[in-house]
């Protein structure tokens, strides 16, 4: 089986590297536009494997899309990463013409992949996957929430000094400053976190989580790779695995949660067969008010995705 991952960045770098290290595959390519930059970290990764003890091969390729021909899962990290004081939706002038160029190549090597986009504006550049992929919307789907959830959780593990395997959580929304953690739905090995924390304390992990992707950047002057590679890994993990997980994934809303033609984060379940299951949860006034929010800030982007006129 082979896995692809397109953009030999941090992110895509460090994804190969997770997928490579748990054996997802017996090879995974990584695809770059930059001469040499994804063979020479496929090498150095390959020279990882004697030490870490995998068999998976990495290999690395100049925007050779034959090499990737019959993957089963295709990541896409290409694109450009934010800088202090940009926003995620300030990627989209560049950001959608390269997932849309890549997604055409992927699909017409690999047509029966299942795509995973990473790149930002992360719930837009899904919708510019798909309309590019002219695929099924549970086989083009969007990694944020496992990453949203992680940082939500680890904050929630650093506060309780408790292991960041207890803690259970769910957020839903785009992946932007007006994502939705969901207390209601957070458990520190099965007892409510609303229990654990107090309310004041809880909202500022919350409000941290929302501008976790910020925090990074304004520390490291481009943005996070570690655990978005990781979180991106563990999809693919999920779907090769056939392991029905249930993660908050970017997905195309029929209906579900009165929402209709949107990518938005929800749970779902997720498998071999890529998306197999939406799972409405039911949500209060309060949480649905702030979901509804949250899908305006990507409709509008949307709205500028259409008037670029690109796809
Ligand atoms: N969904 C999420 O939760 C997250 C999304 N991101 C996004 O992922 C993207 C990648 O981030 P990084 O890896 O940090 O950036 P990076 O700059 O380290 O890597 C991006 C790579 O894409 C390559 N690239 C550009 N155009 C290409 C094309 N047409 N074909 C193939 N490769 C191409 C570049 O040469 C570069 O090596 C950014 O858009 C970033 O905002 C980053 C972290 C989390
Ligand atoms: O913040 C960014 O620009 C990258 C990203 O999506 C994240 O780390 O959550």
């Amino acid at each position: 089986m082979k896995i692809t991952v397109v953009g030999a960045g941090n992110v895509g770098a460090t994804c190969a590297n997770c997928i490579a290290q748990k054996e997802l595959a017996n090879e995974v390519v990584l695809l770059d536009i930059k001469e040499g930059v994804a063979e020479g970290k496929a090498l150095d990764m390959w020279q990882t494997a004697p030490i870490n003890y995998y068999n998976t091969k990495v290999t690395g390729v100049t925007n050779d899309y034959e090499a990737t021909a019959g993957s089963e899962v295709v990541v896409i990290t290409s694109g450009l990463p934010r800088k202090p004081g940009m926003s995620r939706d300030d990627l989209i002038s560049i950001n959608a013409g390269i997932v849309k160029s890549v997604t055409e190549n992927v699909v017409k090597h690999s047509p029966d992949a299942i795509i995973i986009i990473v790149s930002n504006p992360l719930d837009v550049m899904c919708y510019a996957a798909y309309l590019a992929a002219k695929k099924p919307s549970t086989k083009v789907f969007g990694m944020a929430g496992v990453l949203d959830t992680a940082r939500y959780r680890a904050f929630i593990a650093d506060e309780l000094q408790v292991s960041p395997k207890d803690i259970q959580a769910l957020l839903m929304g785009g992946h932007g400053d007006t994502m939705v953690p969901l207390p209601r739905y957070t458990t520190v090995a099965g007892i409510p976190v609303t229990e654990l924390i107090d309310a004041d304390k809880l909202e500022a992990i919350i409000e941290r989580t929302k501008k976790g992707g910020g925090e990074l950047v304004n520390l490291m002057g481009t943005s996070a790779w570690y655990a978005p590679g990781a979180a991106a890994a563990q999809m693919v993990e999920a779907i090769v695995r056939d392991q029905k997980r249930i993660f908050p994934v970017c997905t195309l809303l029929n209906g579900e949660y009165g929402m209709e033609g949107i990518y938005l984060g929800v749970p779902v379940k997720l498998g071999k067969a890529g998306i197999e299951e939406v799972i409405e949860v039911k949500l209060n006034d309060a949480e649905m008010e702030l979901l509804k929010g949250s899908a305006a800030a990507v409709k509008s982007v949307m709205d500028v995705l259409d008037g670029m006129n690109i796809i």
